[in-house]
C-alpha cells in the first residue's frame, strides 16, 4: 500500500505474470544518443502538472531509480503519439457497452497496445481509497499515473481507445493552450476522483479541452446510460448513446470513427457476436465471450476487463491479463 499526499491511499495488486522485466525498457524505443536530451525535455514538462501528480511522478522516479524525464515521457506517451498515423499500427483496443432487457449495463474492454509483452508484466488492479472505502479503481500499469480503464463504484466506468486524427502540430498547439496540464489519462483519473455521477462524468469528458484526440467510452448504472464520445482536442466530434427504445442496446468502438468505414474486422465481429448472444439474458459472461472472440482479442491484447458499475466487484473478478 502506498500513501500519497492526495486525499486517498492506493491498494494495488498485480494481475499479470511475474514481474521480471528489465526496468530500463523504454530505452530501446528512443535512440541512445537522444535519450539525455529527451529525458531533460520531459523532466521540464513535470513542472506544469498539478502538485499531486508531480509528487506522484517524482516518487515513482525516486522509488524505481528511473530518470524523472523517462517516467514523464512514458506517462504522456499516448498524448504525444495520438495524431493521424494509424497506418503504422496493427489491431488495437475495443470497448463495448451493452444493456440487457432488464436495463443492466455492462462495459467490456480489451486494451491492446504495442509493447504488449512489457505491459502484461506491468498490469495492476489499483483501488484508490478514501476514508476506508474505494473511491475509484483502475486496471493500469505500474509506474503509470493515469487511468485508461476505471470505475467509480456504483456510479460509472470509463475506458479510453486511441483515436488517431489531426496533425502533430495540433497536439503541440493544444499542449501549449492547455499549459500541458491535461494528458488524457490524467484527466480520466481526475474525473473518476471528482465527478460523482454518470451525467457529470459524461459532461466533463465531452467538453474539456484535451491535448490529444481519443474515444472515451462511459457506462453507468441506469437504463440507456452508455456512451461513446469521439473526442477532438477541443470537444466531442460525436456522442453516440445507448437507446433501448430504438433497439440500440449496444455500442462498439475500436479505433475508427463509428460513422466511417472501419479499417479492420474487430467492430463487425463484435457486433455479430453481440447479436448472436442477444440482449435478453446478456450478462458479464456474455460480455467476456464477445471480448475473447478473434480478432476482437488479438496478439496485441494486454488485458480484458468486464465492468458493471452497479456491481463493482465484477471488475476485479472479470479482468484477465493474457499470456
Ligand atoms: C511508466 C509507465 C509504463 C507504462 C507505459 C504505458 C504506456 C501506455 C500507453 C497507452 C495506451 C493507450 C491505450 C489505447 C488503447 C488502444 O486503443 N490501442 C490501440 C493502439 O493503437
Amino acid at each position: 500500500m502506498f500513501s500519497y499526499p492526495a486525499p486517498y491511499t492506493i491498494h494495488s495488486r498485480t494481475s499479470g505474470p511475474s514481474n521480471t522485466q528489465n526496468p530500463y525498457f523504454s530505452r530501446k524505443y528512443i535512440p541512445k544518443p537522444l535519450q539525455p536530451f529527451v529525458w531533460w525535455v520531459a523532466s521540464k514538462v513535470d513542472r506544469f502538472f498539478s502538485t499531486d501528480t508531480r509528487q506522484e511522478l517524482e516518487g515513482i522516479a525516486r522509488e524505481s531509480g528511473l530518470p524523472l524525464g523517462e517516467i514523464v515521457g512514458l506517462n504522456i506517451l499516448y498524448d504525444i503519439a495520438a495524431f493521424d498515423r494509424r497506418h503504422i499500427f496493427g489491431l488495437g483496443c475495443t470497448s463495448i457497452v451493452a444493456q440487457n432487457e432488464k436495463g443492466e449495463i455492462f462495459h467490456g474492454r480489451n486494451l491492446d497496445y504495442d509493447m504488449t509483452g512489457l505491459l502484461k508484466n506491468l498490469t495492476v488492479h489499483v483501488d484508490f481509497m478514501k476514508n476506508g472505502s474505494v473511491l475509484y479503481s483502475g486496471v493500469t500499469f505500474a509506474l503509470y499515473n493515469g487511468i485508461l480503464t476505471g470505475q467509480r463504484p456504483g456510479a460509472y466506468s470509463v475506458s479510453l481507445n486511441a483515436r488517431y486524427s489531426g496533425a502533430y502540430i495540433d497536439n503541440i498547439l493544444m499542449e501549449i493552450y492547455t499549459k500541458f496540464k491535461r494528458p488524457v489519462s490524467f484527466f480520466i483519473r481526475d474525473v473518476l476522483e471528482h465527478q460523482e455521477s454518470y451525467t457529470d462524468a459524461v459532461d466533463a469528458l465531452s467538453n474539456t479541452h484535451l491535448f490529444s484526440p481519443s474515444y472515451i467510452i462511459v457506462a453507468g448504472t441506469k437504463k440507456n446510460e452508455g456512451v461513446v464520445i469521439s473526442r477532438n482536442r477541443w470537444s466531442a466530434a460525436s456522442v453516440y448513446q445507448l437507446n433501448m427504445d430504438a433497439n440500440q442496446w449496444f455500442l462498439v468502438e475500436t479505433n475508427y470513427d463509428n460513422w466511417k468505414k472501419q479499417g479492420d474486422n474487430r467492430r463487425i465481429t463484435a457486433i455479430q457476436k453481440l447479436k448472436e448472444i442477444g440482449k435478453i439474458n446478456f450478462n458479464e459472461k456474455s460480455m467476456a465471450e464477445v471480448l475473447i472472440t478473434s480478432p476482437v482479442k488479438n496478439n496485441l491484447t494486454v488485458f480484458s476487463s468486464v465492468i458493471q458499475p452497479k456491481n463493482p466487484e465484477i471488475f476485479d473478478s472479470f479482468t484477465w491479463v493474457w499470456d
